[in-house]
């Protein structure tokens, strides 16, 4: 599915927080948003998803008009991963994954096999299978995270948009969490901090800054070290990196 956002605006209480922002992602695109601390990513990305509502603008998956739709349409195309997750019962891992299959099923319809091969396969791809029978508030931060992408993945939506998925992930996890997205092979919108896990794993790129769209382009486009200089008020010098042969980013203040 294509993601077209176009002319988002949101204001929180007098603040414009996001101001005529329009980000575009084809079909099977992995496109990365940056940008410093308060720029205003999370609260575009609510905005996209219904989490928020904008005083402007207009969403669209393929011809699904996101913002007028019902939330059950909605979901049934759209899976979130988003930045704070918490919960304050204790459902299992495998409970909080069958989540995932909520918006394919009517009122009441009970989980069937399908639903339980859909939860067994999402748990296998995040490596998650002995956890199944755990309480998830007796998780790591970062096997939370890897729960919360296994629902949305059991979900099987057709676009995703995560929110610093790689939060409370180690080095590994962050790759890994990264190339298992990327393997879903659907649209993604995701907003990054880590800007060479941006130049490997992103299409297509957008730079925020103050509210506003600075750059976008490809990752090669975008991240160099003049316009990440200004984005992050630091000193940056770009190389390539020797294991990842992608951008590598030196920095400094
Ligand atoms: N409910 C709110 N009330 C007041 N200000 C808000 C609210 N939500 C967000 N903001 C402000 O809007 C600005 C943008 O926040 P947002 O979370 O979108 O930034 P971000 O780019 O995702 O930042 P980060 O990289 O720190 O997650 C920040 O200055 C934040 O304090």
């Amino acid at each position: 599915m294509e993601l077209t956002a176009k002319g988002m605006g949101v204001r929180i209480g007098k603040k414009e927080i996001v101001k005529d922002v329009s980000v575009y992602v084809k079909k099977k695109q992995f496109v990365g948003l940056i940008g410093p601390n308060g720029c205003g990513k999370s609260t575009l990305l609510k905005s996209i998803y219904k989490s928020l509502p904008p005083q402007r603008g207009a969403v669209f998956l393929d011809d699904i008009d996101v913002l007028k739709s019902p939330e059950k349409k909605v979901s049934q195309n759209l899976g979130v991963v988003g930045q704070f997750n918490e919960i304050s019962f204790n459902l299992t891992v495998q409970q909080m994954v069958m989540l995932g299959r909520t918006p394919h099923k009517k009122l009441l319809e009970s989980d069937n096999q399908e639903d339980f091969a859909i939860v067994e396969e999402a748990l296998t791809r995040t490596h998650l299978l002995e956890y199944k029978h755990r309480g998830y508030l007796s998780l790591s931060g970062g096997e939370k995270q890897r729960v919360i992408l296994a629902r949305t993945i059991a979900q099987q939506p057709k676009f995703m948009i995560l929110d610093e998925p790689t939060n409370h992930l180690d080095i590994r996890y962050q790759i890994e969490i990264l190339s298992i997205v990327k393997q879903l092979n659907i649209g993604v919108l995701a907003a990054l901090h880590d800007l060479e896990m941006a130049a490997q794993y992103c299409d297509y790129v957008y730079a925020m800054k103050d509210g506003e769209v600075y750059a976008h382009g490809t990752p090669e486009e975008v991240l160099t070290s003049a316009t990440i200089e200004i984005l992050y008020q630091i000193k940056c010098q770009t190389y390539t990196n020797p294991v990842t042969k992608g951008i590598g980013f030196a920095y400094g203040l």
